[in-house]
């Protein structure tokens, strides 16, 4: 469904991605894991078109995504920080989304099962910063898209809706959508994800399940697997600067 081929990407002299191959399929969550600055949403935004690539393709059902806007309206995305424009409200904000899109959306079954009635009319800079995450989901969810990206969706979400946007994750899983998490919440992966890639100096360091992960860092649980995969990121990374030096 996304094929990844060799994708680099540098900021000035930073190399955050340096030969990225993966294969997503349909019908599986994939948690992308990794230190602070590994290039989890650099990675994300090559695959939303909002970055380019020096160097690689990425594929949407074997469509290259260069030079291609068609394909963003198979992709639903939930950023790590709703911007809006701030004089709109909330339903101004999703009939605008759909003009553009110019594709039918649901948007009131998600308005009553994240219990965003009483936000309608209200203007989005008003909004709480759980609520305003709530009217990014919608917007994910709202144009039933093949593929679903989340940016440390749970930031700001209260624990009901926390629960619910898991459920609703779940649920879009098994329908056959593709689903891509990136996440520092452990209890998020280990209930959501079927496999975990792991991001470390600009590649895939592991790929796999949660019991993969625990296993081959011969550890007891995926808190303690991931504390051993950073340790060791550390490890290299005082090498490589102590190289340099
Ligand atoms: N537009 C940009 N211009 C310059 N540097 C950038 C830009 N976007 C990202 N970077 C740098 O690229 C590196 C990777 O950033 P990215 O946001 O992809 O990491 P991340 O793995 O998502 O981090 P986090 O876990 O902290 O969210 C960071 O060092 C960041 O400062």
């Amino acid at each position: 469904m996304i094929e990844i081929r060799n994708i680099a990407k540098a900021f000035g002299k930073l190399q955050v991605l340096n030969g990225i191959d993966i294969s997503l399929e349909k019908g599986k969550i994939y948690a992308f894991l990794g230190p602070n600055g590994s290039g989890k949403t650099t990675l994300i935004k090559s695959i939303l078109g909002l970055t380019q690539p020096d160097k690689g393709e990425i594929f949407i059902q074997d469509e290259n995504i260069k030079d291609n806007w068609r394909y963003k309206s198979r992709i639903g995305y939930m950023p790590q920080i709703a911007r809006f424009p701030e004089n709109l409200n909330m339903m101004e904000l999703f009939r605008m989304t759909m003009d553009i899109r110019k594709t039918p959306a649901n948007e009131e079954k998600y308005i009553s099962y994240f219990n965003l009635e009483d936000a309608r009319d209200k203007k989005l800079k008003n909004l709480s910063g759980g609520t305003k995450q709530k009217v990014n989901a919608v917007l994910a969810f709202m144009f039933n898209p093949d593929i679903l990206i989340f940016d440390e969706p749970s930031v700001g979400l209260d624990p009901v809706s926390h629960l619910k946007l898991k459920d609703l994750i779940r649920e879009e899983r098994d329908k056959g959508k593709t689903i891509l998490l990136t996440t520092h919440i452990l209890s998020e992966v280990e209930e959501l994800a079927d496999e975990v890639i792991f991001l470390l100096e600009g590649k895939i360091y592991f790929k796999g399940t949660v019991q993969n992960l625990v296993q081959t860092q011969n550890e007891r649980n995926l808190e303690r697997a991931i504390a051993q995969l950073l340790l060791q990121s550390e490890k290299k990374t005082k090498k490589l600067n102590l190289k340099a030096a």
